[in-house]
């Protein structure tokens, strides 16, 4: 589905959005779910994503396919690794066979795992034989993808000690690895991470618990764009958010003030406010503690004819689709002067945003909602406009409330 998007005849937006719940937190909350069933879970992620991973879990066919959900991919061929007796081969769309997975693979090998490949060498689709696993200690590089440590951290208080994994190299998207921790700390699975060792202890059974999750920053981030182009004055409640959050997108509400977005935290609820004018020349941010919200700050720079450099970005290459050569090519066709490299993106200043433009979105959600709030600007065609459900059902819909036409073509 290929839609057209409208300039606003108001500017001036207020309204209050509900946003469903992290797809970072549900989609590891249903596997520690499954190895202990005392959970309960509050407020789940209605993403794709998370719909492929409860199925992933309920289903008890051989071939599991969990379409384009890289936390399903990963953090399954774990949890199927060590399903004593099970064998499972896990695969995924087209581009998941195309996105890595020896890492995590050679770990869980040296872990005692038995996994082969069916297609590709390092790439799913994989067939993995259950196992119980023995050893507790393990090496891995920490540089590609939090989410192989993430997937290990999932089930090492399953083992019969623990594990200890040491990181080698630079850490990416930490704060992903620090929300896995803070998930088993809140559910009494002790855990510490020092340097470049975490350890995870074993335990048998937990107290019986119900987890909220709270929403997903990363599905705000399009709203703090839409704020950060309207007039001043406009603002939007987001709900259900706290100020103590899991989730490392919440650095947001930091990042967007150089749009001259405010964000007050309220009982359960955030109130994202224009205050003034974008008040930086050029924007400098290193992102590789929160890469899913690269793509919305790209967009907002760029329609608010601000410069920006941003750096840190090299896990964006093996996402849903490499996100640095799609915002080139798509910032470039609205009229932007824009260079990439393997992981930074550098976007110059430009008063100047091209009509009549169709974006492409490479089977990337984030792709059609980062460039949604543009339509603030000038009228956007957004293709195949279906893909945010991977995170984000009801995204059009938000964004039709917010008062943005949407036209199918
Ligand atoms: O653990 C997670 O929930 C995630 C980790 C990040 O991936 P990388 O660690 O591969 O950067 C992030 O981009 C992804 O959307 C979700
Ligand atoms: C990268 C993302 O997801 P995943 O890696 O889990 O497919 C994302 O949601 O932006």
């Amino acid at each position: 589905m290929d839609i057209l998007l409208n300039v606003l005849a108001d500017k001036k937006i207020h309204q209050e959005i509900i946003i469903s719940g992290s797809k970072s937190e549900s989609n590891r909350l249903l596997i520690l779910q499954k190895l202990f069933p005392e959970i309960s879970i509050d407020n789940l992620s209605d993403s794709d994503d998370s719909v492929h991973m409860q199925h992933a879990l309920s289903t008890t066919d051989e071939l599991v396919n969990i379409g384009h959900a890289g936390t399903a991919m990963r953090f399954l061929t774990s949890y199927f690794a060590v399903n004593e007796g099970r064998e499972t081969v896990l695969t995924g769309s087209e581009r998941m066979q195309n996105r890595p997975i020896e890492i995590l693979i050679n770990a869980l090998k040296d872990l005692g795992s038995e996994i082969t490949y069916e297609a590709k060498e390092g790439y799913p689709p994989i067939r993995i034989q259950g196992t119980k696993l023995t050893k507790d200690k393990v090496q891995i590089n920490g540089n590609v993808s939090s989410q192989y440590i993430s997937s290990l951290l999932l089930i090492a208080s399953k083992l019969e000690n623990g594990l200890e994994i040491e990181l080698v190299g630079k850490i990416t998207s930490i704060p992903y690895i620090k929300m896995t921790l803070s998930l088993l700390t809140q559910l009494g699975i002790e855990n510490k991470f020092e340097g470049n060792i975490i350890k995870v202890y074993s335990k048998k059974e937990i107290q019986k618990q119900t987890i909220v999750v709270e929403s997903d920053w990363s599905s705000a981030s399009y709203f703090y764009s839409i704020v950060a182009l309207s007039e001043i004055g406009s603002e939007i409640q987001l709900s259900a958010y706290k100020k103590e959050s899991l989730q490392g997108d919440s650095c947001l509400a930091e990042i967007y003030q150089h749009f001259g977005v405010t964000t007050t935290f309220g009982d359960n609820f955030i109130t994202l406010k224009k205050v003034s004018k974008t008040n930086k020349a050029i924007l400098e941010i290193n992102l590789k503690n929160a890469p899913d919200i690269a793509q919305t700050i790209a967009v907002t720079s760029f329609a608010e004819g601000i410069a920006c450099n941003l750096s840190g970005l090299h896990t964006l290459k093996i996402k849903e689709t490499d996100r640095l050569v799609a915002l080139h090519d798509e910032l470039s066709k609205l009229g932007a002067t824009i260079l990439v490299t393997d992981e930074s993106l550098h976007l110059e200043k430009s008063s100047v945003i091209n009509k009549n433009i169709s974006i492409k979105t490479y089977n990337d959600h984030r792709m059609a909602m980062a460039f949604a709030p543009l339509s603030l600007k000038v009228p956007i065609r957004i293709n195949n406009a279906e893909v945010v459900t991977k995170s984000y059902q009801k995204f059009w819909d938000d964004m039709q409330q917010i008062g943005i036409k949407i036209d199918e073509l």
